[in-house]
């Protein structure tokens, strides 16, 4: 994916200003800034759920596999089906387990029970989570421990087999045993899955990305390797920044 020159405002108030920034195949890229700088704004852009926020408006183009998302004749169902989206918080549906992971399917025309079942159970073990739920799939999600109901959101969207995944924000809500499943599984995904994520946590950053992409204000500030962001930046607002300067 690529984003050119993509600015997004809320009514008149630029949320983002001209962003260039390409999201490279089979890796991880993390927006990190400051509070309000853009990320999660950003973010949604990449898959057209700024759309449903009224007065939202852009200028600009994103790009998925060389063609605009802003395309009239793009169906933008399938757009999200192929660009899919883990939230902060986890949002399980007060369904079952089974019923959870199987709703996209469902909503897609799969009827048949036994590739139903399959597309599920393969979707719960790209998650991580089918050891621990394969013998409860139809108790209710909401039992579920918060990471455990995070990984479900994963298998979630994996289920619809998705090209690209957009985490915001997808451990902040959880402990740090929980918090180091999470991390571990965006490890294993990037394999399949291209990977942004938007996080407040540097050391998550350093940890799990292989780009790094720092906001400021509505601006993309500079992108480059983790590593190179974190110990030679260009720029001083980013060397400010990633050494804790500000916040
Ligand atoms: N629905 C909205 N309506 C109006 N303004 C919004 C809306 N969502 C975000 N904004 C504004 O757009 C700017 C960017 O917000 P955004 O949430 O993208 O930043 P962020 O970097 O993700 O912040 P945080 O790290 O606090 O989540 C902020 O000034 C914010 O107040």
């Amino acid at each position: 994916m690529e984003a050119r020159e993509l600015t997004l405002r809320y009514g008149s108030k630029v949320a983002i200003k001209q962003v260039s920034l390409p999201i490279l195949e089979h890796k991880v890229t993390a927006l990190i800034g400051p509070s309000g700088c853009g990320k999660s704004t950003f973010l949604r852009s990449l898959n057209r759920m700024n759309d449903l926020i009224p007065g939202a408006n852009h200028d600009g183009s994103v790009f998925l596999d060389g063609r605009s998302i802003h395309d009239r004749s793009l169906d933008v169902v399938d757009l999200r089906r192929r660009v899919g989206m883990v939230f902060q918080k986890s949002n399980p549906f007060p369904k079952s387990i089974f019923e959870n992971v199987a709703y996209g399917l469902r909503v897609g025309g799969l009827k048949d029970k036994a590739k139903l079942a399959a597309r599920v159970e393969k979707s719960l073990r790209g998650a991580a989570l089918w050891d621990e739920v394969k013998d409860r799939m139809e108790e209710s999600a909401l039992g579920l421990s918060g990471g455990q109901q995070q990984r479900l959101c994963i298998a979630r969207a994996l289920a619809v087999e998705p090209e690209v995944l957009l985490m915001d924000e997808p451990a902040s809500a959880l402990d740090p045993i929980a918090t180091a499943k999470i991390e571990e599984l965006i490890h294993e995904l990037k394999a399949t899955y291209t990977i942004a994520i938007v996080t407040h946590n540097m050391q998550q950053a350093a940890r799990v990305s292989d780009r790094t992409a720092f906001f400021y204000m509505g601006e993309l500030v500079e992108c480059g390797p983790t590593e190179q962001i974190f110990t030679n930046p260009h720029e001083k607002r980013t060397e400010d920044y990633v050494t804790g300067k500000f916040g």
